[in-house]
């Protein structure tokens, strides 16, 4: 296939500006994109595959819009508090405590389990997948710079950004400084000028066993810096996108750009952020314990189903789930595959030619598909095209036979809109966790026997015998019995 040219007529909001603006890349044909990932303490729920799924299908429309895209999503493995601010224990540590885990076992234990959750729900994976232990250099780099240049200062062995001296923070979330919240009320607050700065760098207690050596004694990085040290590295500078949920606005993302800019590095142009996935109009949450993990959905549900449901909602909009978004999601998307399913049935045999009238509506689809996806990725607009195409094949394929030319348009629309900008045709992708492999197994099995019979039975021993060596390869055997061929491992 060509590659085509990069479409220069998408639009996206701009959370920094409030508004969609047309997006200009910083090269030309290429997208660099940076998303916060997991602080990688628990397994991941619903809400985490929200976001994930949403900057995915982004991600993938700049690929199909002709863009070469660098994803970057990074792997919290240090610093994250619990409590989202310059105080209480890492996350990672505490649960290490409650695991009897060290904390690098319990960072891997969870990276692995949510790149499984990934790759069940078809999320491609980034182009880098940095973790903050693995940029420790770059971080305290950072920070160096921060403070010769008068932004950030040393108090008891901890550096924290200075927030009056950059008056320019507040400006994504729109929060001016009068209105923030005293930071931490507590004994770290003394150490600090002004309770809203927070922590570049944090000391160590003896017994915190996460720590690095750094200019001013043993500690570890503060949250925030971790994502503006990693995206500037692989990025560089005025990289194209940073993307993550609409908490993290402020006081992440927040601090980030603080954090980057006061250090004088151009820091991302456009900023996206996913709204939540709720339960009972609640964000789903971790701490508040209302939520089910990737885990338990998939173990229920088809992974196609699950991110077919998250695509129906658009990535600025609230997606409520219940069991009932469920069923729906189910009859939807099975909506859409028994059409893909009897177009793929009838090619072989379809007559030769096109169907102009057809083929006139297919473009039509697609062009509106495409349409919905340039204004700002919204789905729920591009999976109603792909409804109205399958209402359109339906009545087709209802008439009596189409013309190969537009079925095989149709199947390279649904392949194409739905497969590989939405995600959501990977029959042949990892199957859902929980659920194994035996019925393919089986209904490989049978078709391998039928093929053996047929050779048998036209005498083609050499063909029969290559197939029977070729099982035996993998510890399958095959007898005749006299109820016909069994096979065992
Ligand atoms: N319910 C949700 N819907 C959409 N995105 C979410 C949801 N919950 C978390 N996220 C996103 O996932 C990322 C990681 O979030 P985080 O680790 O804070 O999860 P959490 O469940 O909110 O945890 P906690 O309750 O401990 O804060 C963030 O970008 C956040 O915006
Ligand atoms: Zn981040």
């Amino acid at each position: 296939m060509t590659q085509r040219q990069p479409d220069p007529n998408i639009v996206l909001h701009d959370t920094l500006t409030r508004q969609k603006v047309k997006f200009v890349p910083t090269t030309p044909g290429r997208v660099g994109m940076y998303l916060c990932g997991p602080t990688v303490y628990s397994d991941a729920h619903l809400g985490h595959a929200k976001k994930e799924v949403a900057f995915d299908v982004i991600r993938r429309a700049f690929q199909h819009f002709g863009y070469q895209v660098r994803y970057v999503a990074n792997i919290t493995d240090v610093g994250h508090l619990q409590n989202d601010s310059d105080n209480g224990e890492d996350k990672m540590l505490a649960r290490a405590r409650l695991e009897q885990l060290e904390p690098m076992e319990v960072a891997d234990k969870y990276m692995w389990s949510f790149v499984q959750d990934m790759e069940a729900l078809n999320v491609l994976k980034p182009s880098i997948n940095p973790r903050a232990t693995g940029h420790i250099v770059e971080q305290i780099r950072l920070i160096e710079e921060l403070i010769a240049r008068g932004h950030a200062y040393e108090s008891a062995g901890s550096v924290y950004f200075d927030v009056r001296s950059w008056p320019e923070y507040g400006k994504l979330s729109g929060r001016r400084l009068d209105d923030q919240e005293e930071g931490t009320r507590e004994a770290v607050r003394e150490e600090k000028r002004d309770p809203r700065d927070f922590a570049l760098w944090k000391n160590a207690e003896p017994s915190h066993i996460m720590r690095w050596e750094s200019p001013w004694g043993v500690g570890f990085p503060g949250w925030h810096i971790e994502c503006s040290a990693m995206s500037l590295k692989y990025l560089g500078e005025g990289f194209d996108i940073h993307g993550g949920g609409l908490d993290l606005q402020f006081p992440h993302h927040e601090a980030e750009i603080a954090q980057a800019e006061a250090a004088g590095h151009a820091f991302a142009r456009y900023w996206m952020h996913n709204n939540m996935l709720t339960i009972g109009g609640e964000k789903m949450s971790k701490s508040k314990g209302n939520f089910l993990t990737i885990q338990d959905v998939l173990a229920q549900h088809d992974p196609m189903v699950v991110r077919f449901l998250l695509v129906g909602s658009h990535y600025r909009s609230i997606t409520e789930f219940s069991e009932a978004a469920f069923e729906s999601a189910r009859s939807g998307y099975r909506r859409l595959t028994e059409a893909l399913h009897e177009i793929e049935r009838r090619l072989p045999a379809a007559p030769a030619g096109q169907d102009a009238a057809l083929d006139a509506r297919i473009a039509e689809h697609v062009q509106s598909f495409e349409n919905a996806m340039r204004d700002d990725f919204n789905t729920p607009k591009a999976v109603a095209a792909l409804f109205g195409l399958t209402t359109d094949m339906n009545a087709a394929l209802n008439a009596g036979p189409v013309p190969r030319g537009s079925l095989e348009r149709a199947r390279a629309a649904y392949r194409d809109l739905g497969g590989n900008v939405l995600g959501l045709f990977a029959e042949t992708g990892a199957p859902a966790r929980g659920q194994d492999d035996t019925q393919v197994v089986s209904a490989l099995m049978e078709l391998v026997l039928k093929a053996r019979q047929n050779y048998r039975m036209n005498k083609q021993y050499a063909e029969s015998d290559e197939l029977r060596d070729t099982l035996a390869k993998v510890g399958v055997t095959v007898e005749d019995t006299k109820d016909g061929p069994r096979w065992k491992r």
